[in-house]
C-alpha cells in the first residue's frame, strides 16, 4: 500500500495555504508535518482524510486493491471527536461500528493506552490528556492502516509521549502508515518529515494587514 501526493495545493477562505506539495508513503513508514500555528497542517490531514477537496494537484492510494483512501483510514484529530455525555467504552464501541473492521474490544483498546480504568466514565468528566488517551483508544478498536494523527502527544505527560511513541512504532514494524501533524517532537526513528511554510503570496499578504 502506498499514498502518492502530488503537487498538491490547498485554499481556506480564499487564502492559499500551501501549493506544489509532494511525497510518496509506503507501508511502514511515517510522514511528520510540522509548520507554524495556521501553516495547515490540520488541512493537510482533512486533504488526506477527504473531508476537504484539494485546490489542486492529487492524493491516490496505490496497492490497496477495491479500497479508497478514507477506506483506509483512521483519523484521531485535535478536536478528538468523542462524546462528552458517553462513557470512554460506548465511545469506542460507537467509533468500531462506525468504522467497522472490528479488532480489539473497546476495553483491550482502552488497556493499550493504559486508561481501562476510566472505561465506565462519562468522558465529559475526563482530564484533558485522559481524554487523549481515550480518543488514540481509537486506533485499536478497527483495523484500518493508515493513521492520520493530529498532535497526537499533545496533553500527555512524559510516560503518556512514551507509550503513544511506543504504540506508533509497533503499528509501523506491522506493516501501518502514519501521516502525523505535531509541534511536540515524536520518537519515529526514519520518519520522514515535511514543513509546511506559507506560500509567498500570503507572506505578502500578511505584511500588507
Ligand atoms: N473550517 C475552516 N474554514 C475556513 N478556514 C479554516 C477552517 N479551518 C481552518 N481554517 C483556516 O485554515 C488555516 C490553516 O489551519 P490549520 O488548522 O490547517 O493549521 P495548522 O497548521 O494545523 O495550525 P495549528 O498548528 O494551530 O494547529 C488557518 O488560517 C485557519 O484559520
Amino acid at each position: 500500500m502506498r499514498i502518492v501526493v502530488d503537487n498538491l495545493a490547498c485554499r481556506r477562505s480564499g487564502r492559499l495555504l500551501f501549493s506544489g506539495l509532494c511525497f510518496t508513503l509506503a507501508a511502514g513508514q511515517a510522514l511528520v508535518i510540522t509548520g507554524r500555528n495556521g501553516a495547515g497542517k490540520s488541512s493537510l490531514l482533512a486533504l488526506l482524510g477527504g473531508a476537504l477537496k484539494p485546490a489542486g494537484g492529487t492524493l491516490q492510494l496505490m496497492e490497496a486493491g477495491e479500497r479508497t483512501l478514507p477506506e483506509v483510514i483512521n483519523a484521531v484529530g485535535h478536536r478528538e471527536g468523542l462524546k462528552a455525555m458517553l462513557t470512554a467504552e460506548e465511545n469506542l464501541a460507537f467509533a468500531r461500528d462506525v468504522l467497522g473492521h472490528p479488532a480489539l474490544t473497546p476495553v483491550e483498546a482502552l488497556e493499550k493506552l493504559d486508561v481501562a480504568h476510566l472505561a465506565r466514565l462519562p468522558v465529559a468528566y475526563l482530564s484533558a490528556g485522559q481524554r487523549r488517551r481515550v480518543a488514540l483508544a481509537r486506533l485499536f478498536v478497527t483495523s484500518r492502516p493508515v493513521w492520520l494523527l493530529d498532535e497526537p502527544t499533545s496533553a500527555l505527560d512524559t510516560p503518556s509521549q512514551a507509550l503513544v511513541n511506543g504504540l506508533m512504532r509497533e503499528h509501523l514494524a506491522n506493516g501501518g502508515l502514519i501521516v502525523a501533524a505535531t509541534h511536540l517532537p515524536l520518537a519515529l526513528d526514519g520518519a520522514l518529515t515535511l514543513r509546511i511554510e506559507p506560500p509567498q503570496e500570503a507572506e505578502d499578504a500578511e505584511v500588507m494587514w
